[in-house]
């Protein structure tokens, strides 16, 4: 075995309360060097960029006994057959060094952290979606060679509350607190409208902002939590110190050493503010305003791209709506409501000046992701047009249904992973009021399935060949493919094994590299026998390099970032 045990912390783990200890509702919030976060925990960003990194040979704390395992929800108690993909984890932390069978690149030396909704019940009451699950944090620390891997849930209020009440307390994805749970905590019915009753449960993503602060993310704002990438604890909440207000953003801004660039949708006078924070900064500066062409409310803008020189705000029919917001049973779409006649846009606006340079009618579309953009050039060096491709499910909202827990946990062998692709959209910048949307690449290359992307970050914004994403193997009712796409010869490579759900492949790119595809791709793996492991596969042939088994299988995550060891 590559990982030991030390009983005295196993013991503090079967209790998390003792783990875990209360946060006073008092925060204080703390100000160092420009940044603003709250917490108890006092820890500031020059400690935790400090902090130590576990001893690669010293985990430090023990994996779930076999019965933790099988007892980890109510629902598991009934059918313990859930594939461990979508199971809640067992316990609130790990840590400790994997065997690696195969070889990790040397120059490999820093932290992936991959985000995701790990825990789906509180007590015997078990979730509906898998966007509604408490956050769960998985860190991979390369060095040498060597793995040194961990768990830990993120403390986020939502969190804390439902431990502590053994309820839910705040509105998540689908789930909303019983009425009297939740006014019993929360107070007032004012705060359902002041965003009060939002959770701030930060499962979705993980970015490295240029400051070196690691901010765990969702759908709300008030969903921003520092936490240190070396021993996964929740530092405090990212407070945004502008006053722009509202309540929801993208999930996924765009994040690089020099900026962050996020959109907030504004449900009352149907738009999105296009917004830019500075590294070192909590405060974001409006660049500037989309108004919506269609429909009653913004459409849903969970992830947007940019080119070098612009900002692309996607308004897609499948909207916010802001009745369902306060609905207590969800509706068929969640938050959301499909709206084919309020059509489908995409609007580019300069990054400097704030100006739209397009607004184009595209056809009816849905996506998640979007993977990358560019500006594309005729032979004169003039920009014609943009180029935007996302993970498109063929304009169809079925997914959203489909991500439902019941419906994963329930795989038969039927075939019911609804077709996506790789969408690509042509924004003409010549003002014509149509833009074009096609298939990238025949879908059956990656078995119409088609979603969690990632590309060479050096190639945010500029014209590239490939991407990586997770593709089908039918039949299936998840992706479960491994994907590299190349979009210059408009093939794909699949990678799968029988079973296995793989989270989304990230890149790293090899330091010094010249081509783009020089690198390894980071996937952690969620095996049907209810075991997993970290995956490292050639970013450029595709083929495996090194596994590493996980003492435990670990449930399905989102998003991840890469934090190098300089
Ligand atoms: C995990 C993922 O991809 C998406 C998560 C989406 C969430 C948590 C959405 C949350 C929301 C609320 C809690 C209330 C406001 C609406 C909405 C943004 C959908
Ligand atoms: C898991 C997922 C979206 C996650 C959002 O962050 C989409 C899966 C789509 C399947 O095709
Ligand atoms: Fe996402």
């Amino acid at each position: 075995m590559a990982f030991t045990t030390l009983p005295s912390i196993r013991n503090s783990i079967s209790c998390p309360t003792m783990l875990v200890p209360d946060m006073p509702h008092n925060n204080i919030s703390l100000r160092n060097k420009g940044f603003i976060y709250k917490g108890q925990h006092g820890i500031n960003l020059r400690d935790f960029t400090k902090a130590n990194v576990a001893s690669p040979s010293l985990p430090v704390i023990a994996p779930p006994t076999p019965e933790e395992r099988k007892e980890t929800t109510a629902d598991d108690r009934h059918h313990h057959h859930h594939h461990v993909a979508w199971t809640s984890i067992p316990q609130e932390r790990w840590e400790g060094e994997l065997q690696v069978q195969g070889k990790i690149p040397l120059w490999l030396k820093g932290t992936y952290l991959r985000n995701g909704p790990g825990m789906w019940h509180i007590e015997d009451y078990n979730f509906r979606h898998l966007f509604d699950g408490y956050a769960t944090l998985v860190r991979l620390g390369f060095q040498n060679g060597r793995l040194v891997a961990g768990h830990r849930q993120i403390e986020s209020e939502a969190y804390r509350a439902a431990k502590k009440n053994k309820k839910i307390c705040y509105r998540e994805f689908s789930e909303v607190p019983k009425a009297a749970n939740f006014l019993a905590y929360v107070g007032e019915l004012a705060s359902l409208f002041s965003g009060a009753s939002l959770t701030d449960n930060a499962n979705t993503g993980v970015v490295k902002l240029g400051d070196g602060r690691v901010v765990c993310l969702t759908e709300t704002q008030k969903g921003s939590i520092v936490i240190n990438p070396e021993t996964l604890e929740t530092v405090g909440k990212f407070e945004y110190s502008d006053s722009l207000g509202g309540l929801i953003h993208s999930a996924h801004p765009i994040v690089t050493d020099n900026e962050f660039l996020t959109l907030l949708p504004d449900l009352v006078r149907a738009g999105y503010l296009v917004v830019r924070m500075e590294p070192g900064t909590n405060e974001r500066r409006v660049i500037g305003r989309v108004n919506c062409r269609g429909g009653p409310a913004p459409g849903w803008v969970h992830s947007f791209p940019v080119t070098e020189h612009y900002v692309i705000v996607p308004e897609m029919p499948l909207r916010y709506c802001a009745q369902n917001l306060l609905k207590a049973e969800p509706t068929p779409l969640y938050k959301f409501e499909w709206h084919p006649e309020s059509k489908a846009f995409m609007h580019a606006m300069c990054k400097t000046s704030g100006k739209i340079v397009a607004s184009v009618e595209v056809p009816l579309f849905v996506t998640f992701h979007f993977i990358n953009a560019y500006e594309e050039q005729d032979e004169d060096g003039r920009v014609t047009a943009i180029i935007a491709d996302c993970c498109e499910h063929n304009s169809d909202t079925t997914i959203l249904d489909r991500l439902r827990l019941q419906n994963l946990r329930s795989f038969n062998g039927e075939d019911v992973l609804p077709d996506a692709r790789v969408g690509r959209f042509r924004i003409p910048l010549d003002g014509s009021p149509y833009g074009t949307l096609e298939a990238a690449l025949e879908p059956n290359e990656h078995g119409r399935g088609m979603d969690m992307c990632s590309i060479n970050p050096n190639y945010l914004g500029k014209k590239y060949r490939y991407a990586y994403a997770c593709g089908a193997q039918r039949p299936c009712n998840f992706p479960n493919t491994l994907t590299k796409l190349d979009f210059e010869l408009k093939k794909a490579k699949n990678w799968h094994e029988e079973g296995a759900v793989p989270s989304e492949p990230f890149f790293v790119a090899r330091p010094g590299a010249t081509e783009e595809d020089d690198g390894v791709v980071i996937s952690i793996v969620s095996e049907k026998n209810g075991e997993g492991y970290a995956l490292l596969l050639d970013g450029s042939t595709f083929e495996e390099i090194a596994r590493a088994k996980f003492p435990y299988g670990l449930p399905y995550g989102l998003h991840g970032c890469w934090v190098p060891k300089e």
